[in-house]
């Protein structure tokens, strides 16, 4: 079926859904942004077919649109669609972190006769912008749609099949169930990695040296708190009520971990350990294939021609790599070449190629 698709904020997640959307033929994108750069960049790039200036006049020829804004614009612009003409049959949906307050909105449009089918894919990145947008980003992760009660089925299943265009694993909840499991697997996370970040920036006013010393397990868990600003603002706006709960179980948690240090047994610190080790060695954790699970580390020395040399010997050995990069564990040392891939299997024969091939020692992480 021929479609036109209006996609609304071309940032990191509105120009990747564009680039996985225009794999079919079929598909026609339009794109607008508030950034009159990013307008450019998503034209020049290829990120949409077709950039427009007025999303008001292009969503007349539209049969789905997206709004991939920031939360609390997303709700500006659903306020601004109760007025607007739309064609028969649109369907609005969104890819906003919280759902609650997106639906709520949803119900005033649906009293309108306008379906809104709120949306989350459960990929991102801490980059934003257009430039970082990637047509796989949301492949095998997981897809949240959020229906109202009542809602045509046959827009429902739509969209679900235009979204299969992500590679995605579409699955619908409700929307409160869905603002409650965010706040504890990815919003209070952003929360706590700012907080620490914040913690440092104390510390390091007491003594500079301290911020030199982070190393991998800093940057581990703080990587998030490089994300856009804004888009974390809003989210935390809306997503209130279960953030404030989870931080209170985290103010519970931390009395809990505070009293287990005090008492210095050694068994019962251990224990605390082994129980989160434990929990998460066997999390599912799903990602977009950009940012696959499936590393391996290798400790390569600097100097010129290594890293050619280790791909050359995967080659060899016909093992496909999804992504290489390096990770700098210090500013003063070459870091630690990290090798993707898209299975496990493809890893672990990485990983005897690298033992039995090469003199460089490797992880798993
Ligand atoms: N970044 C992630 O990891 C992630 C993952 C899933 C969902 N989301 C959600 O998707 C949405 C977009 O996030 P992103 O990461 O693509 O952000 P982004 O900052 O990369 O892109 C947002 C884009 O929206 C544009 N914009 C801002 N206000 C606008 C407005 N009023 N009208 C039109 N355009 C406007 C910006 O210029 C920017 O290009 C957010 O609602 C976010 O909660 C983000
Ligand atoms: O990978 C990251 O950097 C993200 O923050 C992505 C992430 C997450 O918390 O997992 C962030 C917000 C989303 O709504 C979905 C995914």
């Amino acid at each position: 079926m021929r479609q036109t698709v209006l996609i609304v904020g071309l940032g990191l997640i509105g120009g990747s859904i564009a680039l996985a959307l225009q794999k079919s033929p079929q598909n026609w994108v339009i794109g607008y942004d508030a950034n009159p750069d990013t307008l450019q960049s998503a034209k020049v790039l290829g990120v949409v077919n077709e950039t427009t200036l007025d999303p008001q006049q292009a969503i007349r020829y539209a049969d789905v649109c997206i709004f991939a804004t920031p939360v609390n614009a997303t709700l500006e612009w659903m306020e601004k669609l109760k007025s607007w003409e739309l064609p028969p049959n649109l369907i609005v949906s969104d890819t906003g972190s919280t759902k609650s307050l997106i639906m709520d909105k949803a119900s005033e449009l649906q009293a309108k006769g306008i379906s809104f089918i709120g949306g989350h894919p459960m990929a991102g990145s801490h980059k934003s912008g257009v430039l970082a947008a990637k047509p796989i980003l949301f492949e095998n992760a997981y897809y949240m749609l959020t229906p109202l009660a009542g809602e045509n089925p046959a827009h429902v299943d739509q969209l679900h099949e235009l979204l299969k265009l992500t590679n995605a694993k579409l699955m619908v909840v409700d929307a409160d169930e869905h603002d409650h499991m965010t706040s504890i697997v990815s919003h209070f996370p952003h929360v706590v990695a700012a907080s620490l970040v914040h913690q440092l920036s104390e510390e390091n006013d007491g003594n500079k040296l301290t911020k030199q010393l982070a190393a991998g397990g800093f940057r581990d868990m703080t990587r998030i708190a490089a994300s856009e600003p804004q888009m974390w603002s809003d989210i935390v706006q809306q997503n209130k009520k279960h953030i404030l709960e989870q931080l209170h179980r985290w103010q519970a948690e931390m009395t809990r971990v505070e009293a287990i240090i005090e008492r210095d047994n050694e068994e019962e610190i251990t224990a605390f350990f082994a129980g989160a080790k434990n929990f998460r060695d066997d999390l599912p954790l799903t990602q977009g294939a950009m940012f696959s699970t499936y590393d391996l580390y290798i400790d390569v020395p600097d100097h010129p021609g290594s890293i050619a040399e280790v791909t050359a010997l995967l080659a060899q050995e016909r093992i496909s790599i999804t992504n290489i990069r390096i990770v700098e564990t210090r500013e003063d040392v070459f870091g630690i070449l990290v090798v993707s891939f898209t299975s496990e299997e493809d890893r672990n024969r990485a990983a005897e190629c690298i033992k039995t091939r090469s003199p460089y020692e490797y992880y798993i992480a």
